[in-house]
């Protein structure tokens, strides 16, 4: 679908003022936020436009994503300009990559995610949909992260790890073993702390 000039962005928190920059150094003329609580709310009788879901939270995320397709809007992905992405990796609709984020060869990043400021994908790492990658986390080569699962800022993950589904890795882990689903870990190493 061609872009249109203008886009929807859905969420006017934080996020969504550094989602409105990418939109803008990418060549959209005008950004609209949508949100709840400001004037304009979404609504299916909108103009269509393109849209991205500036929302944090990964189940909400995902929610308001089916909402909008439903309702026929073009969920598209924006890529800051200084982020590094191979040819050979794969940018499923409706991701946000942040500024110098790295997405090395053959990775594959699922509808939806998040690869946040300065995060390092390294090479054939598989990032399900709606996860989100934080700040300066480094994921090491065939890294897998599953669907809705919380990778918090500065971690580091080894090669070949995989991290299930709806899991909140904390901020700063290293992360040396496998990760079981719907779980809480963090700290060096990671630990699971609790199930969620
Ligand atoms: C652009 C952006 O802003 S993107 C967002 C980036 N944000 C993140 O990555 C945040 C990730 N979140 C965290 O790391 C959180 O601390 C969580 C989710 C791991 C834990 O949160 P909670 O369950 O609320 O834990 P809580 O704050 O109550 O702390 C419980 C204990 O765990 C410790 N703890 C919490 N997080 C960590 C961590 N990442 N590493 C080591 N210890 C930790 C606390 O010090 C506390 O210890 P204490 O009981 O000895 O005092």
């Amino acid at each position: 679908m061609a872009r249109t000039s203008q886009i929807y962005i859905y969420g006017a928190s934080g996020h969504g003022l550094v989602i409105a920059d990418i939109a803008q150094a990418v060549g959209y003329e005008k950004v609209v936020f949508l949100d709840d609580k400001n004037e304009i709310k979404f609504h299916p009788n909108l103009p269509k436009a393109d849209i991205v879901i500036a929302i944090g939270s990964n189940q909400t995320r995902k929610t308001v994503t089916a909402r909008v397709k439903k309702a026929g809007f073009n969920v598209v992905s924006l890529v800051h300009p200084s982020a590094v992405i191979s040819p050979s990796a794969v940018i499923k609709s409706g991701v946000v990559v942040m500024s110098n984020a790295v997405i090395n060869a053959g990775a594959v990043i699922g509808e939806g995610a998040i690869i946040n400021s300065g995060a390092v994908v390294e090479h054939e790492c598989m990032i399900g949909e709606f996860a989100h990658i934080s700040p300066n986390a480094a994921l090491a080569g065939n890294v897998s992260v599953g669907e809705l699962t919380h990778i918090g800022i500065g971690t580091s993950v080894i090669q070949g790890i995989i991290i299930g589904k709806e899991c909140i890795i904390g901020a700063g882990s290293v992360v040396v073993r496998d990760i079981s689903n719907k779980v809480k870990a963090y700290g060096v190493p990671a630990k699971i702390i609790t199930k969620i």
